[in-house]
């Protein structure tokens, strides 16, 4: 994947939160002042977002079958536009309506948007209508940011003849997080961390999470957030934090380097 970025020089430190679809039908106070005590401390705010259980939703409504394989939804023409439409339609505006109610400045952006998240088809015999970032265009989010506006970035990619494209929540978050060089990424889910042997994990390594995924130990959803977090390991960033919407979990640190 390559990068566009500004030619604005930020030296201001960068979050990317990641709400999965699970926490974003009730997100609490907490989460709110957390939030704000981030800004506080200097943290540019970026905020992506799934939408699993209201895609879930809109697909049973309409009849239309779906599967995942490892976490990743087989997305045919008919699932895309209902996908497309329930991100951007209902559970972006939703978001950032409740970010502005609590004092947030907030817009909701998806990757047709100044050619935020340009794709290819990740792999259309498998996948169907599934996104592939090719290229990560920052300018949209640096003017944002700048403002002290919190993009609110929902996973969908267009190609470069302006088909929209599904993609994992947490696969845009990683690769948001690389793409503006963030010191911090945050996956907010619905489970307190990574659970091993019934008991979440407070710190955990790459060369873990690989055994654990061999063994049968992570699975489904939380596949896409393991690769996504090695994946921003490997280039650099020095954490990354898959919590629930209290900020409690599980730290992923790279204390070793994964191929
Ligand atoms: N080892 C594990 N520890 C915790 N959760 C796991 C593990 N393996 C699989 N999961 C599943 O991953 C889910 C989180 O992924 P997902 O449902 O996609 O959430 P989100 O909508 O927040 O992206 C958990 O609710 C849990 O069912
Ligand atoms: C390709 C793919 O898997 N897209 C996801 C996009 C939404 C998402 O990731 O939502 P969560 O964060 O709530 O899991 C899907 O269709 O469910």
């Amino acid at each position: 994947m390559t990068t566009c970025k500004s030619t604005q020089v930020t030296a201001r430190k960068r979050i990317v939160i990641k709400l999965g679809g699970s926490t974003l039908e009730g997100l609490n106070e907490a989460f709110f002042s957390n939030f704000k005590t981030l800004q506080e401390d200097g943290y540019e705010i970026i905020i992506t977002h799934g939408g699993g259980p209201a895609i879930n939703r809109e697909l049973e409504k309409r009849d239309v079958p779906s599967h995942k394989i490892n976490g990743i939804r087989v997305t045919n023409e008919e699932a895309m536009e209902i996908v497309q439409s329930t991100l951007i339609g209902q559970v972006n505006p939703k978001l950032v309506h409740d970010l502005n109610q609590a004092g947030i400045q907030a817009i909701g952006l998806n990757g047709f948007d100044m050619n935020l998240l340009e794709c290819e088809f990740l792999d259309f015999e498998t996948y169907g209508y599934v996104g592939e970032i090719k290229k990560i265009d920052t300018a949209i989010i640096d003017i944002l940011t700048a403002n002290n506006v919190v993009p609110v970035i929902s996973c969908i990619g267009a190609t470069e003849t302006g088909q929209g494209l599904n993609i994992n929540g947490d696969t845009v978050a990683s690769e948001i997080a690389l793409a503006v060089g963030a010191e911090r990424l945050l996956l907010v889910t619905d489970v307190s961390g990574i659970r091993i042997g019934g008991e979440y994990q407070k710190e955990v390594t790459p060369e873990q999470i690989r055994q654990w995924i061999e063994e049968g130990k992570i699975t489904g959803g939380m596949i896409p957030k393991v690769e996504g977090a090695i994946r921003v390991l490997n280039a650099g960033i020095p954490k990354v934090e898959i919590v629930d919407d209290t900020l409690t979990g599980t730290t992923i640190t790279s204390k070793e380097l994964v191929k």
